[in-house]
């Protein structure tokens, strides 16, 4: 069933977990995301980019993963992954999105309170939930890029100041990940992550995590982060097994035959991600 983010994020946080959330951008990652979902019996955010709205549309995204969701034993949200645009932000609302981001990671401390406090009282009002930004996570997310340089991790103080004068669910917090491929292996800051659950007592987002090793997953999760955002492991999984189909199967040109492998590698990557996690078993 469909449920408001805030409520997978809450039992993830009471709990001691982090719920998996996913990108989405076609039909076969969402089956891959809720059948791995049911096989681990996990709760699970499936989220799409505004990358990934422009590509299928807001309304076929939103209609997919509603019916995955009606026939599905688990609980899951849909959720609008770094929202930075108002309009985009509201239609999303309007298909029937279970959570938002708003990302004003870019503006000044100010600012980004001022951006997410309107989209809080408005998602609030009709019972949606808010994830926000605070510091900037680095690499490239479709349309989100920002530079190694200018990666600044999240201040606890800050952190305390935001949440208190937004009313944000959750926070994604940057320490350490970057969005994409890691050229060398990510060195999360771990004491930073303790210092920020002890003071916000929410749960927390990781973004950046493909790529991310197992033990430092397991570290953040262990440490307070409750929602782990992948995306580029899913897209290697299918560009893994297509590339091999089409290569033993030169003439085979069925669309049927030649995603159902890579449905079936993505889905398997993202069990092992929700074992991981710690989200097994929790629905
Ligand atoms: O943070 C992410 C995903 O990052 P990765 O591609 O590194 O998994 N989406 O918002
Ligand atoms: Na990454
Ligand atoms: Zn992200």
């Amino acid at each position: 069933m469909i449920v408001a983010g805030r409520e997978i994020l809450k039992h993830a946080h009471k709990h001691g977990y982090a719920v998996g959330a996913f990108n989405v951008n076609n039909m076969e990652q969402v089956k891959a995301i809720i059948e791995a979902a049911e096989e681990t019996k996990s709760p699970v955010i499936i989220q799409a980019s505004q990358g990934g709205l422009k590509y299928a549309g807001v309304e076929y995204i939103a209609a997919m993963v509603k019916e995955a969701a009606k026939n599905a034993s688990v609980p899951v949200a849909l959720h609008l992954d770094h929202g930075t645009d108002f309009k985009q932000i509201m239609m999303c609302i309007r298909n029937g999105f279970t959570s938002v981001m708003i990302d004003a990671s870019h503006y000044e401390l100010e600012e980004n309170i001022k951006k997410t406090r309107k989209i809080v009282e408005m998602a609030h009002a009709v019972g949606v939930s808010v994830e926000a930004e605070l510091g900037k996570i680095g690499g490239v997310e479709d349309d989100i890029s920002v530079d190694e340089k200018d990666a600044t991790f999240t201040d606890p103080d800050d952190a305390e100041k935001f949440v208190a004068e937004t009313g944000v669910d959750s926070l994604a917090i940057a320490v350490g990940t970057a969005h994409g491929p890691y050229k060398g292996e990510p060195k999360l800051d771990f004491e930073r992550i303790k210092v920020i659950k002890e003071k916000l007592n929410m749960p927390l987002v990781l973004h950046g995590s493909s790529g991310v090793p197992e033990e430092s997953i397991k570290e953040a999760v262990r440490l307070g982060i409750n929602k782990i955002n992948i995306d580029t492991d899913i897209r290697m999984a299918f560009h893994r097994a297509v590339k091999e189909f089409v290569k033993k199967n030169p003439d085979v040109y069925d669309p049927r035959k030649i995603l159902s492998p890579a449905k079936e590698e993505m889905k398997n990557v993202i069990a092992d991600k929700m074992r991981i996690f710690g989200s097994a078993g929790m629905a």
